[in-house]
């Protein structure tokens, strides 16, 4: 479970303060698919960046499995994975040896990680490079490891950034159905995109985020039912227009 209660977390931009995320508040639970819809800069890797350590939030809390993400990071690092569609990984090592690598960062017992990896190669078809330098991998390939390096900890929250950005339609739809295994794995999967066929194909609850206010948060069949419409674009610019946002757009 995951829980943001009322965050706020703002930048010095060369105009000024910048709201990046600015009070926001949403649950996402194990064994569903949280999607944080919005536009460029609304706020969305912001917020995932605050619930996976990586920012501190000037107000507000966010808790992981009961863990705050300020006062009890260490745990909460333990429980999640972090992963973005650009992942820049060390080129001179295989993945077999970035496995080992963040699982010893992570004070995993070697033999554990060991199995992690077979898992992980068998789980994401990694046979053929585990031991190729990662330099020499094509991007679905090195898309793969990245992958595999961020799950070598078994966590039970996956945070995903805008997962099939940049990938070729083979790549993505590896990608769409290893989150679905997620869920079905019962993990609690928080992912941001700004792609409304990605957001339809995949998450259970939609968060729109404009301007870093959270301005919509439902499961997505309700959201169908209260603007009637079983079309996501739709919904947004319906969402967008009420709020005032089409007019700066
Ligand atoms: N480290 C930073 N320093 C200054 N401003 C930042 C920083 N990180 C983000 N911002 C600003 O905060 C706002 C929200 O950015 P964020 O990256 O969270 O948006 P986003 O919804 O993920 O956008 P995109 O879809 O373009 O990736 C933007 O105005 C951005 O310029």
């Amino acid at each position: 479970m995951v829980k943001l209660q009322e965050v706020y977390k703002t930048f010095k931009g060369k105009k000024g303060i910048i709201k990046a995320v600015n009070g926001v508040s949403f649950e996402a639970a194990p064994g569903e698919i949280f999607g944080l819809l919005g536009p460029n800069g609304a706020g969305k890797t912001t917020t995932l960046r605050l619930i996976s350590t990586l920012l501190k939030p000037d107000s507000g809390k966010v808790n992981v499995f009961g863990y705050d993400t300020v006062k009890n990071a260490r745990e909460v690092r333990m429980r999640i994975g972090f992963l973005t569609s650009d992942m820049k990984l060390s080129g001179n090592l295989s993945p077999r040896e970035l496995m080992y690598f963040f699982g010893d960062l992570n004070h995993i017992d070697r033999a554990i990680v060991s199995s992690r990896i077979d898992t992980l190669t068998d789980y994401l078809g990694m046979h053929d490079f585990l031991d190729e330098r990662v330099s020499k991998l094509s991007t679905g390939m090195k898309q793969k490891a990245a992958i595999a390096v961020s799950l070598i900890h078994d966590p039970e929250v996956i945070v995903f950034d805008e997962p099939t950005n940049g990938l070729d339609i083979i790549t993505a739809r590896t990608v769409t159905e290893i989150i679905k295994d997620f869920r079905k794995q019962g993990k609690t999967v928080i992912i941001s995109t700004h792609v409304m066929s990605v957001a339809e194909k995949l998450c259970d609850r939609v968060g729109i985020i404009l301007n870093g206010r959270l301005v919509e948060n439902d499961r997505l069949e309700e959201l169908y039912k209260k603007y009637n419409s079983n079309d996501l674009e739709d919904i947004f610019f319906a969402v967008a227009e009420k709020e005032g946002e089409l007019a700066n757009a």
